[in-house]
């Protein structure tokens, strides 16, 4: 287990703290669908989903910089959330089987289960749900270490930070609790935290198993100006780390503002791509976003309904079965 907060860097990691460098880079990326990136963390090709007559999500080819603050954007229902349960293991693409593939720092990702993703290094915010709401902050970032509710979700999703000593864990939940400046919560019940609290801890544990990538869909929903701007900082010094940041936002101000380079979808489909401040006057963009409504979000508190959980619990008894065959 790592001992360290810092998370792993990539090839171009540090350098791209430096904004002109971000800038040089991405200018050499062609602003359309599908661009090629100079040194790609996810790759993704023919992925669909659809849901009776509906096709959710149609992506033929995207390419996420590594290093770099990425944003997803769309209207309501163009198909983001669905994009990031398929690609972390949540949901299984239409298309599986029939050419869908997509790899995470050159390793394949499509016929692993969530519980790989994450260990592969991909890791998402979850909100907090019912369970986790009535643990502490603390007992959050510790994720069912001590037997607590949620624990197949957490075993699923940290694991590789479940082999290190409990000591090291606590150290190391405390050490980001003081930098999200929640140190003094940790006691309290996660339930009790505000909007942007919640947000905070959300990062703070999904930090906990020092992923390459962080996805972190609407980071900015319910958090009140105060701590938009600290919550802002947060993200903006993970990718100065060498963290690769993947978001779905709506709020546009706040992807032109940490944004290194934008992805549109619509109708499922990726429509455009391009540096933030030229791809919002993108006609494909305008089209997209024209009589769209923002007011319904669906956001991912259906991610983790029961058949979901039992899913994931399988999956994990499952692999845990093999593990401990491998040991025998
Ligand atoms: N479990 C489901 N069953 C049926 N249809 C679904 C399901 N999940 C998503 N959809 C449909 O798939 C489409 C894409 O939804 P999705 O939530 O991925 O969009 P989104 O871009 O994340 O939207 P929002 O910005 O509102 O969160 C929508 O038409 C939605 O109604």
């Amino acid at each position: 287990m790592s001992e360290t907060t810092t998370p792993t860097t990539g090839s171009t990691g540090g350098a791209l703290a430096d904004p002109a460098e971000r800038r040089r880079l991405m200018s050499t990326v062609t602003p359309e669908p599908g661009a090629a990136k100079a040194d790609p963390i996810l790759k993704v090709d023919k992925i669909t989903r659809q849901f009776g007559g509906i096709t959710a999500v149609d992506v033929e080819h995207l390419e996420v910089q590594r290093g770099v603050i990425t944003a997803l954007i769309g209207p309501n229902g163009a198909g983001k959330t669905t994009f990031f349960n398929l690609i972390t293991g949540f949901d299984k693409p239409t298309s599986a089987g029939h050419g869908a593939h997509w790899e995470f720092d050159g390793r394949a990702l499509n016929r692993t289960s969530a519980s790989s993703v994450a260990r592969s290094g991909m890791v998402r915010t979850f909100q907090l749900t019912k369970s986790l709401s009535r643990m502490t902050v603390m007992e959050n970032m510790m994720l069912g270490a001590q037997g607590q509710a949620g624990e197949s979700l957490a075993k699923a999703l940290f694991r590789p930070f479940w082999a290190g000593e409990e000591k090291q864990i606590e150290e190391k939940a405390l050490e980001l609790l003081a930098r999200f400046k929640l140190h003094e919560k940790r006691a309290d019940f996660a339930g009790s935290l505000s909007g942007g609290q919640r947000k905070l801890l959300e990062m703070a544990r999904a930090l906990m198993s020092d992923p390459k990538m962080i996805m972190l869909d609407e980071p900015m929903a319910g958090v009140n100006p105060a701590l938009t701007q600290s919550l802002l900082g947060h993200i903006q010094s993970l990718r100065d780390e060498g963290m690769t940041v993947l978001f779905v936002e709506h709020d546009m101000h706040v992807v032109r503002h940490i944004s290194d380079w934008v992805v549109v979808m619509a109708e499922g489909r990726v429509v455009a791509e391009g540096a933030a401040d030229t791809v919002m006057s993108n006609p494909a963009v305008i089209d997209a976003y024209l009589g769209a409504h923002h007011d319904t979000d669906l956001g991912d508190d259906d991610l983790l309904d029961d058949a979901t959980m039992e899913r994931l619990e399988q999956e994990v008894a499952a692999e845990e079965t093999e593990r401990e065959e491998g040991k025998a």
